[in-house]
């Protein structure tokens, strides 16, 4: 079941000037064993520790499946309450493997609770969500590894009265805590108020632990076999420590991605050509964007080095954006996620023969037309020497999602090794979150708050 990685359209002649050649490849064994061996290092260290995920312990994947059982029988909506990659890893997975675009859900899940993913603090989609919720029928998962971020926090606030109005002093019978072992704000409070928690290891960042509780309590709650993620992990996480490059799917992967930057492809667009894993490319966007886009690197010097994320979906994307692909600048490399066997077959009935445009349709399946457009849009970016690669899921399931999640955060730490940047903070969301404090009126942040007021608009440039 395991997943394939078609790297040709990188090599391959039509690319011309833009292609790369296996020498390019065979250049960069040298850089790839260092990185392999430093990578092994870190994780001897304690460090890195999405490295050790798919290993889980018996015991903390049964503790999250005695919870999810209790949740199932219990309670008949479960909303996660999280942001970045406290959320967008349970979105992807939940629209993976349960939630296709109408809400279908799989046959696991139809005895599970309604599954909610909520990413901001939009005033309108929060009235909303509790409206169509019942909070006193509804579990709140609070995800934040920080214990601090203040979208989430928010949240808290606003679910706790709402359940405290329904259900008084139980409302803490409505909680699960997702965060830090020991530090943050969430964590202090569970302790107060007797909730319900599982860890986030302190050495697994937050856009790598969709393995960890974060993402593997939603699963098994939503009715996913949590035992099979990790299996697939586990089985990439092997081929992932593979010493030769060209057996190497991560070490690889980031070789291609580190090549074509230093070429001018500042733009990664990631292109599933599957609904169910049109979040994998949001997903994917912050691991991307958060581990790669750095103003230093380790020795400090400016380097201001990252790749552009950008989200698109197959076949619907073909009719916005790939006019772009295919004549705009050189400056993309494209991923596909192709899918062999979708779980649906969905045949096109032929009829109305007098029309062409219709004829040539009936009695194919849309699977086979899906499969068709992904190979012809691979095909004419080829053509227009535009570099990509693709990603082959014989079929999305547990196994082959928890491949992909592994691969590509693997893949991730390869490219920071390879750039020689630290891949795992994010410095750069700090001065946005002090001036939100400091807009607030939060105490100890009012010099931030005279310096953000102080930045005028020039009403010239304001059209009223
Ligand atoms: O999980 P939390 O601590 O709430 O953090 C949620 C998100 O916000 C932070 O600002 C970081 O940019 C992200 O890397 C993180 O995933």
């Amino acid at each position: 079941m395991a997943l394939k990685i078609d790297f040709n359209n990188v090599f391959h002649p039509y690319l011309q000037k833009e292609r790369l050649g296996e020498a390019d490849i065979d250049g960069y064994k040298e850089k790839f064993t260092s990185a392999l061996i430093s990578l092994r290092e870190k994780k001897e260290k304690g460090e890195l520790g999405f490295f050790h995920l798919p290993y889980l312990p018996e015991e903390e994947i049964a503790e999250i499946e005695k919870t999810a059982r209790e949740v199932r029988e219990k309670f008949k909506y479960f909303v996660v309450l999280g942001i970045g990659g406290s959320a967008l890893g349970p979105l992807a997975v939940h629209t993976a493997l349960n939630n296709l675009r109408y809400n279908e859900l799989s046959e696991e899940l139809r005895g599970g609770p309604k599954f909610y993913v909520e990413d901001n603090i939009d005033p309108e989609r929060m009235a909303s969500l509790l409206k169509v919720i019942e909070p006193e029928k509804t579990v709140f998962n609070v995800i934040t590894k920080s214990g601090a971020t203040a979208e989430t926090l928010s949240q808290l606030l606003i679910v706790t009265e709402v359940l405290k109005k329904k259900v008084g002093k139980r409302f803490t019978e409505h909680l699960i805590f997702t965060t830090d072992p020991e530090k943050g704000s969430l964590r202090a409070l569970a302790r107060e108020l007797g909730v319900k928690t599982f860890a986030i290891p302190p050495n697994v960042g937050g856009r790598f632990s969709e393995l960890t509780p974060v993402g593997l309590l939603p699963a098994a709650v939503t009715g996913i076999n949590i035992r099979e993620l990790l299996a697939g992990a586990r089985e990439m996480a092997e081929r992932c420590e593979r010493e030769n490059l060209w057996e190497n799917p991560a070490g690889l992967a980031a070789a291609i991605h580190v090549l074509l930057l230093e070429r001018g492809k500042n733009m990664a667009v990631m292109m599933p050509y599957a609904d169910s894993l049109k979040y994998m490319a949001d997903w994917y966007a912050q691991l991307l964007g958060e581990s790669i886009g750095k103003r230093l690197n380790r020795r400090g010097e400016e380097v201001f080095v990252g790749q552009t994320p950008v989200k698109a979906l197959g076949v619907t994307d073909q009719h916005s954006q790939v006019q772009l692909y295919t004549e705009g600048p050189f400056d993309k490399l494209l991923i596909f996620l192709e899918v062999e066997r979708y779980r649906n077959r969905v045949v096109i009935p032929p009829d109305f023969p007098q029309y062409a445009e219709l004829k040539f349709l009936g009695g194919h399946t849309l699977n086979e037309l899906i499969i068709a457009e992904k190979k012809a849009t691979e095909f004419a970016l080829l053509k227009a020497r535009r570099p990509n690669y693709t990603v082959i899921f014989p079929e999305v399931n547990p196994y082959t999602v928890g491949e992909l999640l592994y691969f590509l955060e693997a893949k991730i730490a390869f490219m920071g090794e390879y750039l020689d940047i630290n891949a795992f903070d994010q410095p750069g969301v700090e001065e946005g979150k002090k001036a939100t404090y400091a807009l607030l009126g939060r105490e100890g942040f009012e010099e931030k708050r005279q310096e953000v007021l102080k930045v005028k608009k020039e009403p010239r440039f304001i059209l009223e």
